[in-house]
């Protein structure tokens, strides 16, 4: 479905030559010299740029709310499109910020919402189905899902981004995201679920003895990412996938956020392993599991600030990170046109 080739490495002997020559000590702008690379290598350049930064907040309901799996009632998620869209949120303020364009997208939100030009209707059904009992959603849903974030995504191309940030926002998605990391990665329920909104010791073990249940429902049969999405999803974990994966096919830089956010890239991964090479995973979620994916994924986060918001908010606050990476590659002067003399 998505063609995401391996990135070129021709020109990286001439951009690590680049980073090096700058006037400074061999490596010291650390993580950012890393990200730098990242960057030029995406675009192959040595004059990397970031234009039009997006930010999409994909929004869903969840079926497995049912079994009391969050602190929150379901009807937060509409109410939180809601205050997206009035723009009073965490993810608003830092997009203002920042200069981010923010679109939130309807994947599946159970509830009316209003027609407004920050909101996209992308709405596959009103929630998904309670994935202890059965699949979450039909295949034929998770295929519409991923095409339809794809396409969003093609959008944003088409005005002149080359760059974008993905959150999230859905009561209950921290048991959907555990439920995909427990099944890809092979993990027990336990060492997957965590707090979400805010639940305490004794409603974390509950909610992992749900995700075990709808792991055993699963079991034996073995799934391929896209299976496994259909039965542990939510539409908007899904349409962030395809999202994500479009982006890269783009060669988009990927800007990834917290627990939710990752296993939507998890997935991503899980179906084109070169996807990893165009991703930011942009901070460390306090969220238990999130560490471990990371791991799983062999990639570090940028911030570890013990945010647990979602939103996409870890995405904009670490957005000017990005932007100082770009621009000393653009700005800084070499040792040779500075006239200071290297080690
Ligand atoms: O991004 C994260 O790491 C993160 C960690 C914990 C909670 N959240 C947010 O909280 C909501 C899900 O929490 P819960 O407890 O209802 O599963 C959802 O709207 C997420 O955006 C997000
Ligand atoms: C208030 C609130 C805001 C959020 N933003 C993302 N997830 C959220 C969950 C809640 C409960």
């Amino acid at each position: 479905m998505f063609t995401i080739p391996e990135l070129n490495q021709q020109l990286d002997a001439e951009i690590q030559h680049c980073l090096n020559n700058k006037t400074k000590p061999l490596g010291s702008l650390g993580r950012l010299e890393s990200i730098a690379l990242q960057i030029c290598r995406i675009q192959q350049t040595l004059k990397p740029c970031l234009s039009q930064p997006q930010m999409l907040v994909f929004a869903a309901d969840h079926g497995v709310v049912a079994e009391g799996i969050s602190l929150f009632p379901q009807a937060v998620t509409q109410q939180m499109v809601l205050n997206f869209i009035q723009g009073g949120a965490a993810i608003n303020c830092f997009c203002r910020q920042h200069g981010i364009e923010f679109r939130v997208v309807n994947a599946g939100v159970n509830g009316e919402l209003p027609e407004d030009s920050i909101l996209i209707d992308a709405s596959i059904a009103k929630g998904t189905q309670n994935f202890v009992t059965q699949p979450a959603m039909t295949m034929e849903q998770c295929e519409q899902a991923l095409t339809k974030g794809a396409e969003l995504v093609d959008d944003r191309h088409k005005r002149g981004a080359n760059v974008i940030g993905f959150g999230e926002m859905g009561i209950g998605n921290t048991t959907s995201a555990a439920a995909l990391m427990a099944a890809a990665l092979g993990l027990s329920a336990a060492e997957c679920a965590g707090r979400g909104t805010g639940l305490e010791k004794t409603a974390v073990e509950h909610k992992a003895k749900v995700i075990q249940k709808a792991l055993k429902r699963i079991k034996g049969e073995k799934l391929s990412p896209q299976q496994m999405l259909a039965e542990l999803g939510g539409f908007e974990i899904v349409m962030m996938c395809g999202a994500m994966l479009k982006a890269a096919e783009l060669k988009m830089l990927v800007l990834v956020d917290g627990f939710i956010a990752t296993s939507a890239a998890l997935m991503a991964s899980k179906m084109h392993p070169n996807f990893i090479d165009y991703a930011v995973f942009c901070h460390k979620s306090k969220e238990q599991g999130h560490k471990k994916m990371l791991k799983a994924m062999g990639v570090e986060a940028l911030l570890d600030l013990d945010m647990r918001l979602g939103e996409g908010s870890g995405v904009a606050v670490a957005y000017p990170l990005l932007v100082s990476a770009v621009t000393f590659v653009n700005e800084m002067a070499s040792f040779d046109s500075a006239g200071v003399d290297n080690a």
